[in-house]
């Protein structure tokens, strides 16, 4: 395989195509963005990385900083996540709110907009916001081996400014004492995770660990990261998990910038953008991409 020839193919073909889909309008920083860009990496197992399009263009990586902030609260307080926090796919949006009442407050993954929240409730545990980015920064950079990652302030104010829909999470997960936090507090440590900003080639690099490559810094228990990747499988893509898992045989996190992480465990690490988005959140040319890929390479995690 000539990996280089084929995710130059895939960058031609992304920009070949003729629906981007539509970028998240719900963050008015996001709404800015042009759809028409594309970019993807490649770290593989020998540690070298390879990459096609624009990889060295920042984005904002919303939802996928979830994987990260799953696994710095993992590492903090093991398995009593799950005594507030499920580990199933919701079969619904990102944001809503259905299963919640349902459910008297328990969020079906820590993938979801709610189980997201209590996650990072979880990581937060009476300090200052400012300790809980952090120590997510801090394993970003350290997965990454760059400190060069930063938080894009205008996307967590504009966030902040008009996310009423997490607002009311917040507030509904309060109601069933499923925070400990003020809700004021959860949010802005939330909406500040999500704005971190990365490029794919520091993304495929800080999924190493997640893939279990060779030679990533250990910060993951091989426990765990198996865990992170069976629910970045069933739940890191939403309520298109099933298509994303049938589609590519692989586990995947998304985020609103178009952003996803794949890892292929023992394989490669991958990183794609194109923010423009499909139904149900997910970047539209960036799941056709990884499609492509899987199909190209035979990489599945199901043989
Ligand atoms: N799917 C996503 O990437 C959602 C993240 C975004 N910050 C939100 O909470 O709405």
């Amino acid at each position: 395989m000539n990996l280089p020839a084929l995710l130059a193919s895939l960058d031609a073909r992304a920009h070949a195509a003729a629906d981007w889909g539509k970028v998240a309008s719900y963050i008015p920083e996001l709404a800015r963005v042009d759809p028409a860009q594309f970019a993807i990496s490649v770290v593989l197992a020998d540690g070298t990385l390879h990459s096609a399009g624009q990889s060295q263009t920042r984005f904002s990586i919303q939802s996928v900083s979830k994987v990260f902030t799953l696994a710095c609260t993992l590492s903090r307080i093991g398995e009593s996540l799950w005594s507030r926090v499920g580990r199933e796919p919701s079969g619904d949006r990102f944001d809503s709110i259905l299963l919640l009442e349902q459910e008297q407050g328990r969020p079906r993954n820590p993938f979801i907009n709610a189980g997201a929240l209590v996650t990072t409730d979880e990581l937060l545990s009476g300090r200052a916001p400012r300790e809980a980015l952090s120590e997510i920064l801090g394993f970003i950079r350290a997965a990454a081996g760059d400190d060069d990652i930063h938080i894009d302030g205008e996307v967590a104010a504009s966030e902040q400014a008009t996310g009423f829909r997490n607002i009311a999470l917040a507030n509904y997960l309060k109601s069933y004492d499923n925070l400990k936090n003020a809700p004021e507090m959860v949010l802005g440590t939330y909406f500040h995770q999500c704005a971190i900003e990365m490029t794919t080639e520091q993304l495929a690099r800080a999924g190493r660990g997640i893939a279990g490559l060779p030679g990533a810094p250990l910060l993951l228990s091989p426990v765990k990261r198996r865990r992170i990747a069976a629910l970045m499988m069933t739940c890191g893509h939403y309520d298109g998990s099933g298509d994303f898992a049938f589609r590519t045989g692989l586990p995947g996190k998304s985020g609103v910038g178009g952003g996803i992480l794949v890892a292929v465990p023992g394989v490669a690490s991958v990183a794609v953008w194109s923010p423009g988005l499909n139904a149900w959140g997910n970047s539209k040319v960036g799941t056709e991409a990884i499609e492509q890929l899987a199909h190209e390479t035979g990489w599945s995690v199901f043989g």
